[in-house]
């Protein structure tokens, strides 16, 4: 599908007024090359120090931790006999049936809303393209899913929206005919190589090396403590540090987030996300890449939105509040509040709905 000129502007509310911040296509960039991580720019995003108060109860006070402990339950409850709970199993059938039915036995009544329109796909990569596994390195796809993903693909256009690098998730992927948008949807790639990008994005909110790399000295003595360089964001994981030891993780980020105010956190799966102040998530990037398609405020479009973390609430409320009325599907395999319309429980379960897409795709003629 090709990619219309003349997209609206992302407004960044954090940067100094622009008179040219239209988001700009720049041709035949080398797709998915290895770019750095570092700005030439920094001292737009970077200002100055700010002086730091109180060790740990910060991060207390402030509910960091309850949000560390609260972020990614494990897939099942499982109780000591490690046998998933008939309460649990009761807990989330009435969830399915009475707030977010699934996607695979409503599937029929998702597809008579779809009768007519041109279904747009939008998926996260971790937690629903690839299982959550320990090490975020590890997070491969199967090849039946990359297939499933291929096949949806061929009849629908499919973005991958990841809060990860996107040459990361592009590795992982591999598939050259999807979009790609990196770093929370702020670093966007079409089929043909072409950069969406905001220019003023490229040179405002590339995370300064300075932060990574003082990050990656204070959590050192953690053990499990990992930092991932996400290019306009860094992930500090906490899934394999000790819990007694969160709080200091949680209070080297909260370090390098009290010194540099242009930077904010956002809490993923066991994970610390810190990324730039602007005013750009994964529901922004949605809107972009239909205005880029020709997709926007078209009464015969239907986007569907599959994700499973916080970040994907952005996409899913834009999805049900905006003028682009489409489903956001929540990949989870325990209740949770979402503005989502729909459920999967986990990426098996994304795998047949995409299976299920082209199916009655092809059935269609
Ligand atoms: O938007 P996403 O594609 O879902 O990216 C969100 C974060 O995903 C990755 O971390 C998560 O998956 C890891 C691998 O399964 C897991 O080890 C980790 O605990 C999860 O938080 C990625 O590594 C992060 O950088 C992304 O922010």
């Amino acid at each position: 599908m090709d990619i219309k000129s003349g997209h609206s502007s992302p407004v960044m509310t954090d940067s100094p007024p622009i008179s040219n911040s239209r988001l700009t296509i720049r041709q035949n960039r080398l797709p998915y090359s290895s770019a750095t991580a570092i700005s030439q720019n920094n001292n737009l995003l970077l200002t100055v120090p700010r002086k730091k108060t109180g060790i740990l109860d910060d991060v207390k006070s402030s509910g960091w931790l309850d949000a560390m402990k609260s972020s990614s339950p494990p897939p099942t409850i499982l109780n000591k006999d490690n046998i998933s709970s008939d309460a649990t199993d009761m807990t989330y059938r009435e969830w399915t049936q009475l707030k977010y039915p699934s996607a695979l036995t409503t599937f029929e009544k998702i597809m008579s809303f779809a009768k007519g329109k041109r279904i747009a796909l939008f998926l996260d990569y971790d937690g629903t393209l690839s299982p959550i596994v320990e090490e975020p390195d590890c997070a491969y796809m199967s090849s039946a899913m990359r297939t499933a993903v291929q096949n949806v693909a061929k009849y629908f256009p499919t973005a991958i929206i990841s809060g990860r690098s996107r040459d990361k998730v592009y590795e992982f992927v591999g598939l050259s005919e999807l979009y790609y948008a990196g770093s929370h949807g702020m670093d966007i790639m079409s089929p043909a190589g072409e950069s969406l990008n905001h220019e003023q994005l490229s040179r405002t909110v590339s995370v300064n090396e300075k932060v990574l790399c003082s990050l990656v000295e204070s959590t050192k003595d953690i053990k499990g403590a990992k930092v991932e360089d996400n290019k306009f964001c860094i992930s500090v994981h906490y899934r394999n540090v000790e819990e007694k030891n969160w709080n200091l993780v949680a209070q080297c980020v909260d370090d390098v987030i009290r010194t540099y105010p242009k930077l904010r956190l956002t809490h993923g799966r066991k994970v610390l996300e810190i990324r730039p102040v602007i005013d750009w998530d994964k529901g922004k990037a949605v809107t972009f890449l239909l205005e880029s398609l020709g997709l926007n405020n078209c009464e015969d479009v239907l986007p569907i939105y599959v994700g499973d973390d916080r970040t994907d609430e952005d996409a899913f409320k834009v999805l049900r509040d905006g003028p682009n009325h489409g489903y956001g599907v929540l990949v989870s395999a325990v209740p949770k509040d979402t503005n989502a319309f729909y459920s999967l429980r986990d990426p098996s379960e994304v795998m047949e709905f995409l299976k299920s897409l082209v199916t009655w795709k092809r059935s269609m003629g």
